[in-house]
């Protein structure tokens, strides 16, 4: 796809790290039959959506499919979702096709489709606080100067656009979140900083009749998950909860990141609440331990969660569950976006803005609302059915 000129329709103090941009950009008319997604940082996770694109392409509607939660979504088969546009900072991403850039170093997930050429280049985005201390031995910073995010996404007719940032990115985040009100898209935030459970962030995209799915992306069958169905159990089957752990440690550039820990804030708010939402009854803070631990270069792109709750059962009894999950980790994630990003073309389609709380609270850890899993699910049928937003 030929990405047409930012000077041509907003002269040339617009180009490329040109200072004024327009407050927003007209709407387009949009495809009632493609889910066009702009992905900000072809890491790993972008790397599993794109290859799951052309993997899934010609999966049959009228039967389960192994790895998808659904092929079609309202009226959006998976093939219906495709790249308009595309953003990085790594010189080996930018200015290449987007299937050749989710092959790059130091992406290291599964291989599991050969994507032919999408025709659609990766832009050079700011950089701002997107490569942490420890991306820094791996990732050589593009040359270029930053392009005008909101008007390439104007003039690719981006529908969606979802961020792939890397965790403590809060900046750069914002600055997306930004470019996505100004050109009209929706916005899917995958990472933890908090947008879609901000309440002045939320204001504005209802303002401006965009809808947002966020934060944090929750994995189809992640630790996220799986801890939240256990404490939930022990709740139920009147188990008292005493204390529990999840420790998260994997291969990839998300958890070499994160052992720079003044990163981490935000990931830990995320991901304990995600789990301390479902207790019954409050635990102290010191009795619950959620959160990344290490990196561990040979996992690749594995993640390996151990488990562990510590309750007490019948009789005072002890009662403990140990666990340990094996995933390959974006993989694991990206099916969840595919189906974020249709959700949040039917909302345009719809005409509604603001945060979905059904599709927010079953895709993401740190929702606007948080439900127990089942109601989400059944809050995210409702609104797929237009029941309900
Ligand atoms: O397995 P969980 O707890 O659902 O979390 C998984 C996801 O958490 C996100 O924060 C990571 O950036 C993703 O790479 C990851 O897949």
């Amino acid at each position: 796809m030929q990405l047409l000129s930012s000077a041509r329709r907003y002269g040339p103090q617009a180009q490329r790290g040109g200072a004024a941009l327009p407050d927003s950009i007209q709407p387009w008319s949009r495809d009632p039959r493609s889910v066009r997604v702009g992905i900000v940082g072809l890491g790993n996770c972008a790397s599993a959506f794109v290859q799951g694109l052309t993997y899934y392409r010609d999966a049959d509607a009228n039967e389960p499919v192994p790895g998808l939660m659904s092929v079609t979504l309202g009226p959006y088969h998976l093939r219906d979702v495709v790249v308009s546009a595309a953003f990085d900072v790594a010189e080996g991403k930018v200015g290449r096709d987007v299937a050749e850039a989710i092959a790059a170093a130091p992406n290291n997930t599964h291989r599991f489709a050969d994507v032919a050429p999408l025709g659609v280049t990766v832009e050079r985005g700011p950089t701002l606080d997107g490569i942490g201390r420890y991306m820094r031995d791996e990732i050589v910073e593009s040359a270029a100067s930053p392009a005008p995010v909101a008007e390439i996404l104007a003039d690719t007719r981006t529908d969606v656009l979802v961020s792939w940032l890397p965790v403590g990115a809060q900046r750069a985040t914002e600055f997306y979140a930004e470019q996505a009100l100004q050109a009209g898209c929706a916005f899917v935030n995958c990472i933890p900083v908090f947008i879609a459970s901000d309440e002045g962030w939320r204001r504005r995209f209802e303002a401006r009749g965009l809808p947002i799915i966020g934060d944090d992306i929750k994995s189809q069958v992640g630790a996220t998950i799986l801890h939240r169905t256990l404490v939930n159990l022990f709740h139920e089957r009147g188990v008292r909860l005493d204390r529990t752990y999840q420790l998260n440690f994997g291969g990839n550039a998300d958890f070499l990141n994160m052992l720079e820990r003044e990163r981490l804030a935000s990931k830990k708010i995320s991901k304990t609440r995600a789990v301390t939402s479902e207790l019954g009854v409050p635990l102290p803070e010191t009795d619950v331990h959620v959160g990344p631990s290490d990196h561990v270069p040979w996992l690749l792109d594995r993640k390996w969660a151990q488990i562990r709750l510590e309750g007490t059962g019948f009789g005072g009894t002890p009662l403990n569950v140990e666990l340990k999950l094996e995933v390959w980790d974006s993989p694991n994630a990206a099916g969840v976006v595919i189906d974020a990003v249709r959700c949040a073309k039917l909302a345009l389609d719809r005409g509604i803005g603001g945060a979905l709380l059904g599709p927010s609270a079953y895709f993401m850890k740190s929702p606007p609302r948080q439900w127990h899993d089942a109601e989400a699910r059944e809050r995210l049928r409702a609104f797929v059915e237009a029941e309900a937003p």
